[in-house]
């Protein structure tokens, strides 16, 4: 661990309870954050990536049926406090997530400008006038005009309204802002400035980020490093570069094949086939039946394989004695 380290996950699960079995969504999951840096969680739908935003935030669901492992941020441990204690000393003001199309989840009959300062008010009881000045700062910050404080929810753009959120997200000034798919509800333009505005913000206020996304043009954009998800498990994670370069993992590799380009030689490749159920995940590589470099060590679980400083890759192409 580098002393620049802000949160560190080690072996994080996140089971669900449903009347079929158990749903194992975040299944030994491990990485880390360093501070001003933007670790972007890249998979296909349903490989749990809103589940790890969840189970790092401890907005569960009822229907839990395990949360495990370690996650500490900035010698802090977080899944060892109680909720009470979480609720006042972490969200919102040390980590903030915003949620997938939490957007739309403003509430329509509360002015934006309250909204917004609600983290300051409830959890730091600032008074009113103290909090609004705040509220002045971090629309400035995020690009929107002060007007809008007295405006409601659907009187604003879906771009203003994502920018709104931002600043909620922002206003108590945390060190880490969870972004769980920012932009999948907003057309290209305005995806863009959003895109730009989270360099811009990375740039200013040294925060780290940790962006969900299942689109590697989105990803691309503000990524320092990738961690790669599949089937409830992390495949790959790499410094950014070398990620979109040279990937190792072979699922990495498929899908940086399937990604459309301008100037390509090849056409884009499909990755054919349908991930595992993460009801009853397969034993060995979850990934196996759809890699064209399967062996027979695949049938055995793959261990999280060092290459390099901070790269590992979940595949025992990369284990000592390489693909026999
Ligand atoms: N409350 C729940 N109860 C049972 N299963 C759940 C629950 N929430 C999510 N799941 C299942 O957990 C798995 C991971 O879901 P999750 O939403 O975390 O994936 P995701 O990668 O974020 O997908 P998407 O991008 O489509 O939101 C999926 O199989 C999903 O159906």
């Amino acid at each position: 661990m580098s002393d620049r380290t802000l949160l560190e996950v080690e072996d994080l699960h996140l089971h669900y309870q449903t009347r079929r079995g158990v749903v194992r969504a975040v299944d030994g999951v491990s990485f880390d954050v360093r501070r001003n840096e933007a670790l972007v969680v890249l998979g296909e739908s349903g490989c749990g990536k809103s589940s790890l935003a969840k189970a790092l935030m401890r907005v569960l669901p009822r229907n839990v049926h395990q949360v495990s492992g370690r996650v500490t941020l900035d010698g802090t441990e977080l899944l060892a406090m109680s909720d009470e204690s979480f609720r006042r000393d972490v969200q919102w003001v040390r980590m903030a997530l915003v949620m997938q199309a939490s957007m739309n989840a403003l509430n329509p009959v509360v002015r934006v400008g309250e909204q917004v300062v609600e983290p300051l008010r409830v959890l730091r009881q600032w008074p009113r006038a103290r909090a609004m000045a705040r509220a002045v700062e971090v629309f400035e910050l995020v690009g929107v005009s002060t007007d809008f404080l007295q405006r409601y929810p659907l009187e604003l753009s879906g771009g203003m309204r994502q920018r709104v959120v931002l600043a909620m997200a922002l206003v108590a000034e945390p060190e880490l802002v969870i972004l769980d798919e920012p932009t999948s509800a907003l057309d290209v333009l305005t995806q863009a400035g959003i895109m730009n505005l989270l360099k811009r913000l990375k740039r200013e206020l040294g925060t780290s980020f940790i962006l969900i996304t299942h689109d590697v043009a989105t990803s691309s954009e503000l990524a320092d490093r990738v961690a790669l998800m599949y089937a409830g498990q992390i495949v790959e994670v790499a410094d950014a570069v070398q990620f979109f370069t040279e990937p190792a993992h072979p699922y990495s590799k498929m899908l940086m094949a399937s990604v459309p380009r301008l100037r390509q030689e090849h056409r884009p490749e499909p990755i054919l086939g349908q991930p595992p159920s993460l009801l009853e995940p397969p034993s060995g590589c979850r990934f196996a039946d759809r890699c064209p470099s399967c062996f027979k060590r695949c049938a055995q679980d793959p261990k999280f394989i060092r290459l390099g400083d901070r790269r590992r890759v979940r595949c025992w192409l990369y284990a000592e004695g390489g693909d026999r």
